[in-house]
């Protein structure tokens, strides 16, 4: 279960002009400004949810995402995931939770994918039999058998993705943070991603915040939508209220536009 309640995060930022002289000046006095990524957000989520988080760029999607996985420290506000603050238990909270940032791999670049697994093993101290069985299941189902021997840097972004979510997943966790997971993919192995997501959740229950711009991800996995803007929680609701918002002949895209507008975000 994870609870959030009057989350804020503001980050400091120097104001820079360009140039010579500017960069000089700012030796000397820096103005700054605030922005606030978060804004007093509240929500909460039940075991074995599936959650779409969607906003424009700079929203604040992935600083809660942040936050939740412990990364980063709010402001002010409450959130306990299982029972756990996750930024003050990091260690044991990071058991319970799997992160796959789409832009960014957990992947070591110079060595066979295989070799990061096993180190993601003794990071996370699974035990030898559990890590077995765990790695033949995801390479099954994530079709990773040709590619575990080869080193990440020589992966298409496909079998990346693959890899990044098996690695993500070797521990178990009962909650997995997906940010962005299909950015970048062709159409086979966004379906083979999404796919693998709806059979993870229905054999573990578990619990999926997924962030993404892509709404064709937002319709086959999740139940439930947030719309986040500008830090705050604007929308918070069912898939099919979500798509009830739509016009007649207005798609999914053109919705979110439209409603980007409408909140002015
Ligand atoms: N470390 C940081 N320092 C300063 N500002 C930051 C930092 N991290 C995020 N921000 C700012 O906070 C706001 C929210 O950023 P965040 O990355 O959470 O947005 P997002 O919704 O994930 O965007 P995107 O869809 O582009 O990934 C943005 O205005 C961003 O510039």
């Amino acid at each position: 279960m994870i609870t959030v309640e009057h989350l804020c995060k503001t980050f400091r930022t120097a104001n820079r002009s360009a140039g010579l002289s500017s960069a000089l000046k700012s030796l000397f006095h820096r103005e700054y400004k605030e922005i606030k990524a978060l804004d007093d957000i509240s929500f909460t989520i039940p075991d074995g949810e599936m959650v779409g988080y969607i906003g424009p760029n700079g929203a604040g999607k992935s600083s809660t995402i942040k936050v939740l996985s412990g990364i980063l420290t709010p402001d002010k506000g409450e959130c306990l995931i299982n029972g756990r603050v996750p930024w003050k238990e990091r260690r044991e909270h990071v058991r319970d939770i799997g992160v796959v940032f789409g832009q960014r791999s957990q992947l070591w670049w110079d060595v066979p994918v295989i070799d990061s697994f096993e180190l993601l093993k003794d990071i996370y101290k699974i035990p030898q039999n559990a890590y077995r069985d765990r790695k033949e299941e995801l390479t099954e189902l994530l079709k990773l058998g040709d590619i575990l021997r080869t080193s990440t840097r020589q992966l298409s972004l496909g079998q990346r993705m693959r890899c990044e979510i098996a690695a993500s997943l070797l521990h178990n966790p009962k909650i997995l943070f997906l940010d962005e997971p299909t950015i970048g993919l062709d159409a086979v192995s966004k379906i083979a991603v999404r796919g693998f997501v709806q059979e993870l959740n229905k054999k573990y229950n578990t619990t999926v915040i997924l962030t993404t711009h892509d709404m064709q991800d937002i319709e086959a996995l999740t139940n439930r939508i947030m719309l986040i803007g500008k830090g705050r929680l604007l929308l918070d609701g069912s898939l099919e209220e979500f798509k009830a918002l739509a016009g007649e002949n207005e798609s999914l895209d053109e919705l979110v536009a439209r409603l980007y507008c409408q909140y002015h975000i």
